[in-house]
C-alpha cells in the first residue's frame, strides 16, 4: 500500500495534482482548530501546593482539551459525517465551528473568511448563513409560540421580509418539510418528534443559510422514523444547494447521510475518508474497532460485538503521541529491543494484562507459559519482562516486603515506561495519506502503522 507523509498545515481533502478531477468549491475550511475548556471552577478550582517550592501554593489550571488541533474541509453541497464515542468532542467542535463556542485556537475559514476573527456585527451577519439543528426537538421549540412563529423567528431576528413575505415563506418550508402548512398556528406540543424535527429544519432554512451543522438531529427519533427526516434532510440539500457537517454517533446514519467521513477520537480526527473507502477499507485501528462494535442483528452473533478495551482517558490529560495508543490493538514495538512480531505480540499482550489486571497471580514459570508460551523475549527486553513477572510470581524471589496492590503498580509501571512510553505512537502525533481502494477521494488516517 502506497502510504504518502502529510506535510504541515497541509489540509485534509484538499486538491493536490492536476490530473484529480475538478472538485467541489471549498465552503468550510478549519486549520488546527481548537477549543479548551477551563475544568471546575470551585474554589480551590487549579490551585497546586508544593511544600518543595516558594511559595508553596500556585495557581496553575487545568484544561479539558475537548476540541485539539483539528483539521478539514468541507466542499459546497457535501455532507461530511463525523462520528465518534460519546465525549470525544463532536458537539464541541460543531459549536465551535458556528462561534458559539469561543474558539481557543485555529482557523474557521467560510467562503474564504476566518469565522474565528470576526465579532459583532459582521459575526452576526454571517450566523444566517450558517444554522444549527440539535438532538433533542422537543426542548429546542419554545411550546408558547406556534410553529410559524418558530420558523419565523430567525427571519424576524435578522430583518428578514416584511411581515406577510415571512408568513408565506414559513408556510412554504413547511410544506417543503413535509408539514401541512394549514398547522402554522398550532404549538409544537401537537407534534410528533420527527414533525419536531421538521419544524426544526424548516427554522434553520428560513434565513436561507449555506452551511447545516447537524448535532445528533435524528438521535432522539425511533428509527422508523429516523429515515423519513434523513431523507427529507436529502431533499432539502438537492433543493437548496445545503451543505451539512453532520454528527452522530450511529454509525448506520453516518453511514446513510454522508458523502464523506471524519472519524474522531479524544479531541483529534484519527481518520477521515470517502464513505465507501471508510467503511470498506478503513485503517486506523479505532476506527476498525468501531465498526467491530456496530451491533449484529443475530443475537447468536454476540461474540463479534465490543472489541473497545479499556476506558477513554480523561482529555484533561490525553496520551502523548496517537491518543488512540493507550487502548490501540496495534500500538508499534519500539525500537530500541528488535523484538520478533509473536516477541512483540506476547509482551504487549503480557502488559495490558498487567495493566488491567486481567490474571490472578501465579507462579513465575506459570506466567511465562500463559502469556510467553514459556520462551520470554530475548535481549534487554526479555529481562524486562523477567522483572516484572518477578515483581507479581506468587514463589518470587527476596523478602519483598511490599503489599500486593503495589507490587502490581510496579509491575504495570516497568511495562508501560520500558515499552508503552517508548513506542512511536507516544512520540509523534501521526498525520498520514493512504492512497485509497474504493474511488479517488483522499485518505487520511492518524496512525503510525502507515509510516
Ligand atoms: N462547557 C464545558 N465545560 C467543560 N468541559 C466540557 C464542556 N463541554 C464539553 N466538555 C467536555 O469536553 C469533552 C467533549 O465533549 P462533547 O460534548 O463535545 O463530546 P461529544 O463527542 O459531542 O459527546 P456526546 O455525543 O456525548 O455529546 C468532554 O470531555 C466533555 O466533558
Amino acid at each position: 500500500m502506497e502510504v504518502i507523509p502529510m506535510s504541515e498545515g497541509e489540509q485534509l481533502g484538499a486538491e493536490t495534482t492536476s490530473t484529480e478531477s475538478v472538485r467541489a468549491e471549498t465552503l468550510l475550511e478549519v486549520d488546527g482548530l481548537k477549543k479548551y475548556f477551563t475544568q471546575d471552577s470551585g474554589l480551590f478550582a487549579g490551585v497546586s501546593i508544593d511544600t518543595d517550592e516558594f511559595p508553596p501554593v500556585s495557581l496553575g489550571q487545568d484544561y479539558v482539551k475537548a476540541v485539539d488541533g483539528v483539521n478539514f474541509e468541507i466542499r459546497r453541497g457535501e455532507t461530511l459525517g463525523l462520528v465518534g464515542e460519546s465525549g470525544c468532542g463532536k458537539s464541541t467542535l460543531g459549536r465551535t465551528i458556528l462561534r458559539l463556542l469561543e474558539p481557543t485556537d485555529g482557523s474557521i475559514y467560510f467562503k474564504g473568511e476566518d469565522l474565528a476573527t470576526l465579532s459583532g456585527e459582521s459575526l452576526r451577519k454571517k450566523r444566517s448563513e450558517i444554522q444549527m439543528i440539535f438532538q433533542d426537538p422537543q426542548s429546542s421549540l419554545d411550546p408558547r409560540m406556534t410553529i410559524g412563529q418558530i420558523v419565523e423567528e430567525p427571519m424576524r431576528a435578522h430583518d428578514m421580509l416584511d411581515r406577510e413575505g415571512r408568513e408565506a415563506r414559513a408556510k412554504m418550508l413547511l410544506e417543503k418539510v413535509g408539514l401541512d402548512p394549514h398547522h402554522y398556528n398550532r404549538h409544537p406540543h401537537a407534534f410528533s418528534g420527527g414533525q419536531r424535527q421538521r419544524v426544526n429544519l424548516a427554522r434553520a432554512l428560513s434565513v436561507e443559510p449555506d452551511f447545516v451543522v447537524c448535532d445528533e438531529p435524528v438521535s432522539a427519533l425511533d428509527v422508523s422514523v429516523q429515515a423519513q427526516v434523513l431523507n427529507v434532510m436529502e431533499d432539502l440539500q438537492e433543493e437548496f444547494g445545503l451543505t451539512y457537517l453532520f454528527i452522530a454517533h450511529d454509525l448506520s446514519v453516518i453511514r446513510h447521510i454522508s458523502d464523506r467521513v471524519a472519524v474522531m477520537y479524544l479531541g483529534n480526527v484519527v481518520e477521515l475518508a470517502d464513505k465507501e473507502e471508510l467503511f470498506e477499507n478503513p485503517q486506523h485501528p479505532y476506527t476498525k474497532a468501531l465498526l467491530e462494535s456496530i451491533p449484529v442483528p443475530d443475537p447468536r452473533d454476540r461474540g463479534a460485538r465490543g472489541v473497545l478495551e479499556g476506558e477513554v482517558p480523561s482529555p484533561v490529560d490525553p496520551p502523548s503521541g496517537c491518543r488512540f495508543r493507550t487502548r490501540c490493538p496495534d500500538l508499534i514495538a519500539p525500537d530500541a529491543y528488535e523484538l520478533g512480531g509473536g516477541e512483540w505480540s506476547h509482551t504487549r499482550a503480557f502488559m495490558r494484562a498487567v495493566k488491567r489486571r486481567t490474571f490472578e497471580a501465579m507462579t513465575a514459570a506459570e506466567i511465562r507459559e500463559e502469556f510467553f508460551g514459556g520462551d520470554l523475549p530475548h535481549g534487554e527486553a526479555g529481562k524486562i519482562v523477567e522483572e516484572a513477572i518477578d515483581h507479581l510470581a506468587t514463589d518470587r524471589n527476596g523478602d519483598d516486603a511490599d503489599d500486593e496492590e503495589s507490587r502490581w503498580d510496579e509491575a504495570t509501571d516497568l511495562l508501560l515506561e520500558s515499552f508503552a512510553e517508548q513506542s512511536i505512537c507516544a512520540h509523534e502525533r501521526p498525520e498520514y495519506e493512504i492512497e485509497p481502494v474504493y474511488g479517488t477521494e483522499r485518505h487520511y488516517a492518524a496512525c503510525h502503522l502507515y509510516r
